[in-house]
């Protein structure tokens, strides 16, 4: 066994405590063996220096589209449908499967240079998306997106039965880092017909369900007008709704809405920077942890957000949680960090987001000797509201070291900037 001794450092406990304790991690088995004074833990064979730091759990953005970081800044401020459809479904048609690996590349080194140690991704070319996460050493959950508007019967038939193969194929992949799921984009770009057929077979093979919902009003309406229920409650009559499945965003949802997710048990992932953005609304977080509902966070793609930074999201979350309120005691600092924690890791269904032995080894340590953080008064206020990505100095992923002294261990970053620049340029040039 070769064991990693995380040391000298303040450690935050799942109950958002923070002690003076060295963490012992099994590097080989991925898990935290133990926690607590030096002379218990014993010396590792490695070890990481987190003096003057804090070991958080490392960070888990449950919704995101990662190669979406090529188009960073290629179109900003459009609402949802004009941005999809004037703007990025016309690139996407040009991806190639090297677009999709080098954007991957590049939100990869931004999450885990940012304490980022998981998340989940919906998107294209997810093969490559697999590949790079085994070969970077960060965990994510995966799922082919399927969109049946424009597509002719044939053509979305492929894309679902491609994302049930890919969903088999590649569940446990990167020695279980890998984890997949079933996923229709949303209730609205997905013909009624396809998840009759599609969602029965997830379901008998046990793969979770993602999809987008109640994301704007004008997602909602048609639902509402067209089957005379809340979107939901259209989703739950075609059972997509389950303890294994996962909406992103639930902006606009009711009061019956919020207690059918509860019901069901089925997350929503708040992704605050991106619903600002596009302007697609104030999603009611607070009530839906009033009323039981399970909350994770993301970022959704990079071109929505404009980063992949989970301090930004926790920051977002708590401000735009309390002016949707008009409470300032609304979605306080510990509860987004419940969020960017074990929230997302139980949307996700992996045993991440807290710091006890047995859980996955997967952590990051934030420096906090800057003066933006000084000075110390309550560590888990200044995780909501003042770290940033960049303080974060080591990032470990089932026990392995990704990050060391701010320096990446897995990505060349140099090559990975280089590369996803020029595929992103070319690949704007080939969608004009
Ligand atoms: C079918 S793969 C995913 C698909 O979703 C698009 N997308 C990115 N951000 C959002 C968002 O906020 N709402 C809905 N869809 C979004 C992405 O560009 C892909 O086409
Ligand atoms: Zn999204």
């Amino acid at each position: 066994m070769t064991t990693l001794t995380i040391g000298g450092g303040q450690v935050l406990r799942p109950d958002m405590t923070v002690e003076r304790a060295d963490i012992l991690v099994d590097s080989d088995a991925g898990e935290i063996l133990a926690i607590g004074d030096a002379d218990e833990v014993g010396n590792g064979d490695e070890y990481l220096d987190a003096s003057d730091g804090l070991v958080i759990p490392g960070l888990i953005n449950a919704h995101t589209h990662v190669a979406m970081t090529l188009f960073r800044g290629h179109a900003d401020d459009k609402e949802l449908d004009a941005w999809l459809q004037e703007d990025i479904w016309p690139v996407e048609a040009e991806l190639q499967a090297d677009d999709v690996r080098a954007g991957a590349l590049l939100g990869i080194a931004e999450m885990i240079r940012s304490g980022t140690t998981a998340f989940a991704d919906m998107y294209f070319f997810m093969d490559e998306v697999a590949d790079v996460v085994a070969d970077t050493g960060i965990r994510a959950t995966l799922g082919h997106g399927c969109i049946t508007v424009g597509k002719d019967d044939e053509q979305a038939h492929d894309d679902f039965k491609h994302s049930l193969d890919f969903a088999r194929t590649y569940d446990g992949h990167a020695d279980g880092r890998v984890q997949t799921m079933f996923t229709p984009h949303s209730l609205t770009t997905v013909d009624e017909k396809f998840y009759e057929e599609y969602i029965p077979v997830a379901r008998d093979e046990g793969i979770p369900i993602h999809i987008h919902a109640n994301e704007t009003v004008n997602e909602v309406d048609p639902i509402v007008e067209e089957h005379d229920q809340r979107p939901l409650e259209y989703a739950d009559s075609l059972d997509v709704l389950a303890d294994d499945s996962f909406i992103a965003h639930g902006v606009h949802v009711d009061e019956d809405e919020r207690d059918l997710l509860a019901e069901r048990d089925t997350s929503v992932i708040h992704c605050p920077a991106s619903n600002m953005k596009l302007a697609s609304g104030m999603a009611p977080v607070q009530k839906l942890l009033d009323a039981d509902v399970s909350v994770g966070l993301g970022t959704d793609g990079a071109a929505s957000n404009n980063d992949l930074d989970m301090f930004d999201e926790m920051r977002d979350a708590a401000m735009v949680g309390k002016l949707a309120t008009m409470d300032a005691s609304a979605v306080p600092a510990e509860a987004v960090v419940r969020m960017a924690t074990e929230g997302s890791a139980s949307a996700l269904g992996i045993d991440s987001g807290r710091i006890e032995a047995g859980a996955n080894a997967d952590l990051a340590v934030v420096d906090l000797s800057g003066e933006h953080l000084k000075p110390p008064h309550n560590l888990v206020s200044h995780l909501a509201y003042a770290v940033r990505g960049s303080d974060v100095c080591h990032t470990v992923c089932d026990g392995a070291v990704l990050m060391e002294d701010r320096t990446l261990q897995t990505i060349d970053l140099d090559d990975v900037k280089d590369t996803a620049t020029e595929r992103a340029h070319a690949l704007v040039e080939r969608a004009e």
